[in-house]
């Protein structure tokens, strides 16, 4: 069984990156539940329809509609998995370390991606995202046509990747993801990580420490 990993940062830190490659490194499931939620919207789903007006204005959809999409999730995802984007609140870190604890597993390590916010604002101005397969990246890593490297789709802004928008989602970050990254810090289980720094050099060192967390958890 894999290692249960949650990673946790601002918007554009990098968390839909460095979670793919995590994800595959590890041979371990992705989810992204932004890109999922993006996708309910634009397949005008019940929960796409009452997350639409909340992704338009940059707040947090509820506790309640990301339990009621995440509860199931968990039950068909029990041998290790990466996720980004969930928990983002206490009360949904709550709900996590109860179905977990149910089901006799934990959260194996939770990834803090850190970067100062004007650093951020310059990748928000020129983040893409491929609509068809979900790959998302920077305008420099399109293809000819503006081509996803991944399918060839065509890639493109993400309509809430406005300054306006980020700043909004990086104020909920502030007020209801920093308390979450607070308590795994305090309760042990916490990697930090300079999200500055070179792509490639972010995956390494998380590599490293995750594996290090791994070969801890099969010796106890
Ligand atoms: N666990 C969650 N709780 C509440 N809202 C969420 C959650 N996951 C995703 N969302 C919504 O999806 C949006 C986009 O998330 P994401 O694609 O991870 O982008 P970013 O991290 O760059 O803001 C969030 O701003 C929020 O509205």
């Amino acid at each position: 069984m894999g290692p249960n990993l949650i990673l946790l940062g601002p918007p554009a830190s990098g968390k839909g990156t460095q979670g793919r490659r995590l994800a595959n490194s590890l041979n371990l499931p992705y989810l992204s539940t932004g890109a999922m939620l993006r996708e309910a919207v634009e397949n005008g789903t019940p929960a796409g329809k009452e997350a639409e007006p909340i992704l338009e204005r940059g707040g947090y959809v509820s506790d309640e509609l990301m339990g009621s999409i995440m509860e199931p999730w968990f039950k068909k995802h029990r041998k290790g998995w990466v996720l980004d984007g969930f928990p983002r609140t206490i009360a949904q870190d709550d709900d996590l370390r109860r179905w977990l604890a149910e089901a006799g597993t934990q959260v194996d390590a939770a990834i803090s991606l850190e970067a100062p916010k004007d650093v951020l604002v310059a990748r928000i101005e020129s983040r893409v995202e491929c609509p068809d397969c979900r790959w998302s990246g920077q305008t420099g890593d399109l293809g000819k046509g503006d081509r996803c490297p991944k399918c060839g789709g065509r890639a493109g802004a993400r309509s809430d990747d406005t300054l306006e928008n980020f700043l909004s989602r990086f104020d909920e970050f502030a007020l209801h993801t920093l308390p979450v990254i607070e308590r795994y810090a305090s309760v042990g289980g916490l990697i930090r990580c300079d999200a500055t720094a070179p792509m490639d050099t972010v995956t390494h060192a998380l590599l490293k420490s995750v594996q290090a967390i791994i070969e801890d958890g099969q010796k106890a």
